[in-house]
């Protein structure tokens, strides 16, 4: 007979394990149930799910009818795309797109796994800013929407590098398999243009001592190849700080610097504008858009496209002011606190 080898499970290190891999309960939402309500009713996300955000307010605007086909650009834990599925009742169809190729699998099988097969919901994993290919291929959609920025899964993931408060490689790619990670971006960066960067894409107000200690620890041949190393620096630059809130300010910063990197690796406010210009040519007459943004550079790229198009008689409707989310989610749910919603409806 042979052997059989006993693996032993990790231990669960009482309520509040640290380290992520720890975590196997809130990796395994489906799993653990309660242990995921207990972690959602503290204000917390679960490390291996994300709560979606303003789905009343979506469903609401975008008004979905059985037999309508529709796209989810940014399909993240699928929590809106399951949403606009159960509104189809049986009938229609939703594309899923998402440019990360770790979390699309997981979020297909999960999708799967609530019952809806190929015949109503496909899974691509392309970048939002080739809508226009998708709709050559599926045809012209009835609704349409945009989750921006990235998920509590990929912020959570250390490997991923999207946050300051986990050590982990400098990467910030949505698709870790494309491009350059964030320390090798770096590394190629002048003083001047990493100041840009900061400015422009995170409104820094420390932007310029920022970029010239960055540049100077690497190009004196010092390693930012990690999220902490990264921290660090931010850290000594605002050394001259002796508030007693300094270390909420440094931490703000570094938000903000991490933000702005994330935004330069994935090259955010380009495909932003691409997507907004091609909106209309996948949208059927009356179909319907609604875009969830968390940055102000975000906001200002869609509201500007949407009035410009509703001008010009491309858009029927936009809406006048931008959505919030309610205070009871914001309190639910922090990540909520900085959304901000737009739509628009394209002309009969
Ligand atoms: C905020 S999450 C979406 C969460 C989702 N609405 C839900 O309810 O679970 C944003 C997702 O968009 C994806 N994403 C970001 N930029 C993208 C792009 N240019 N093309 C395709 N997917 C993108 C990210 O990888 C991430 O999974």
């Amino acid at each position: 007979m042979s052997e059989q080898i006993h693996k032993r499970r990790k231990r669960y290190k009482g309520t509040h394990p640290r380290s992520f891999d720890e975590k196997y309960k809130e990796l395994n939402p489906e799993m653990y149930p309660e242990t995921i309500e207990k972690v959602i009713s503290k204000g917390s996300t679960p490390a291996g799910m994300h709560i979606s955000i303003m789905v009343d307010e979506i469903l609401e605007f975008l008004d979905i009818q059985p037999g309508q086909v529709g796209l989810d650009c940014t399909l993240g834990y699928g929590g809106h795309t399951s949403k606009m599925l159960e509104k189809l009742e049986g009938q229609g169809h939703v594309y899923g797109l998402d440019i990360d190729p770790i979390e699309i699998e997981k979020t297909t099988q999960r999708i799967r796994n609530k019952g809806f097969d190929e015949n109503i919901f496909t899974s691509l994993l392309t970048n939002f800013r080739n809508i226009d290919e998708v709709s050559e291929k599926y045809g012209k959609f009835d609704f349409v929407l945009a989750d921006l920025g990235v998920s509590s899964m990929q912020i959570d993931n250390p490997e991923r590098g999207f946050s300051y408060k986990k050590e982990g490689p400098l990467d910030l790619r949505l698709n870790p398999k494309m491009g350059k990670p964030a320390s090798e971006i770096l590394k190629e960066l002048s003083k001047e243009e990493l100041e840009n960067i900061l400015e422009e894409n995170s409104d820094e107000p420390y932007a310029d001592i920022l970029a010239k200690n960055i540049y100077s620890f690497i190009r004196s041949g010092m390693e930012v190849e990690t999220t902490g190393q990264l921290y660090k620096i931010i850290d000594k630059t605002l050394n001259f700080i002796e508030d007693k809130n300094r270390k909420d300010l440094v931490n703000k910063t570094a938000a903000r610097v991490f933000q702005a990197l994330r935004i330069e690796v994935n090259q955010e406010f380009e495909v932003l504008h691409e997507f907004v210009e091609k909106l209309p040519k996948i949208l059927t007459p009356g179909g319907r858009v609604a875009i969830l943004t968390f940055h102000s550079g975000e906001d200002r790229i869609v509201k500007k496209a949407f009035k410009e198009m509703k001008n010009s008689g491309i858009y029927d409707d936009v809406c006048r002011n931008v959505i919030r989310p309610r205070k009871e989610e914001c309190h639910r749910n922090s990540r909520a606190k900085s959304t901000k919603m737009r739509w628009a409806i394209k002309a009969k």
